[in-house]
């Protein structure tokens, strides 16, 4: 496929193109293999890295490693790379004139650390104010679970996730805190596995204290995992 066709399909699915510091940082012909093509090329580099581990892989346990991760990394883990998979978030008016913000907390995070590759495992709690749209409850979670889905930082990742909501939405008042525990730190190098990592992002009127407050008062006592 041409870049200019990728394009087009991208710009169907409603992304920018202008990239900013949050985007996720990707090369031109990120998208010019098919997710096949790039599911055999991974499953030789498994296999590389676990035969350069001196690993026998004609052991009836270890022979279909490659292409079971080159499969999870494309389709599953890393699958929000691609665009195809953004979640359509299907909006409504609010008819009902519902004035106070909107929180759904305890919103289940796996991702994966973009410097390890270990997993990131946490809670995200969302909240927005409508601004006469009404977003469905599940498309908070697809949202989140999409942009989780690619090698990330938890700055990012919340960042991604208001983002997006303010784009379905047509509003800036959109907050998120991410709580999350990162592998790499609790399970190698450091192997502190007490620690998590809080991080926030406040949109527009939630970056007045009193709104900002009244969304942390929600989540207070909910935010373990
Ligand atoms: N800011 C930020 N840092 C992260 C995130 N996930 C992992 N890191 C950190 O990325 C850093 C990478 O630092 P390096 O010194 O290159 O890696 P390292 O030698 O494996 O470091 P140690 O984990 O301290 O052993 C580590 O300190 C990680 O804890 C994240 O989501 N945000
Ligand atoms: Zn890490």
């Amino acid at each position: 496929m041409k870049i200019e066709d990728q394009f087009k399909d991208i710009d169907a699915l409603g992304d920018d193109h202008i990239s900013t510091s949050s985007d996720t940082p990707l090369r031109d012909d990120a998208f010019v293999l098919n997710d096949e093509e790039k599911i055999e090329i991974i499953m030789d580099d498994v296999r590389h890295i676990m035969e350069t581990l001196g690993l026998d892989l004609t052991d009836d346990s270890l022979t279909g490693t490659p292409k079971r991760v080159a499969k999870m990394f494309v389709n599953e883990i890393f699958g929000g790379l691609n665009p195809k998979r953004k979640p359509k978030s299907s909006t409504f008016e609010n008819k009902y004139k519902y004035g106070e913000m909107l929180v759904e907390k305890n919103i289940t995070v796996y991702s994966t650390c973009e410097h390890h590759l270990l997993p990131i495992v946490g809670r995200a709690h969302v909240a927005y104010i409508s601004n006469g749209t009404v977003v469905g409850l599940s498309k908070m979670n697809r949202i989140v679970d999409y942009f989780a889905k690619r090698p990330q930082v938890q700055e990012r990742l919340t960042i991604q996730i208001v983002k997006e909501l303010q784009k379905v939405l047509n509003t800036n008042d959109v907050a998120c805190v991410i709580d999350a525990k990162h592998l790499c730190v609790n399970s190698r190098g450091i192997r502190d596995i007490e620690s998590s990592t809080v991080t926030a992002e406040f949109g527009g009127k939630f970056k007045e204290e009193i709104v900002r407050k009244e969304f942390l008062s929600y989540i207070a006592l909910d935010t373990k995992f």
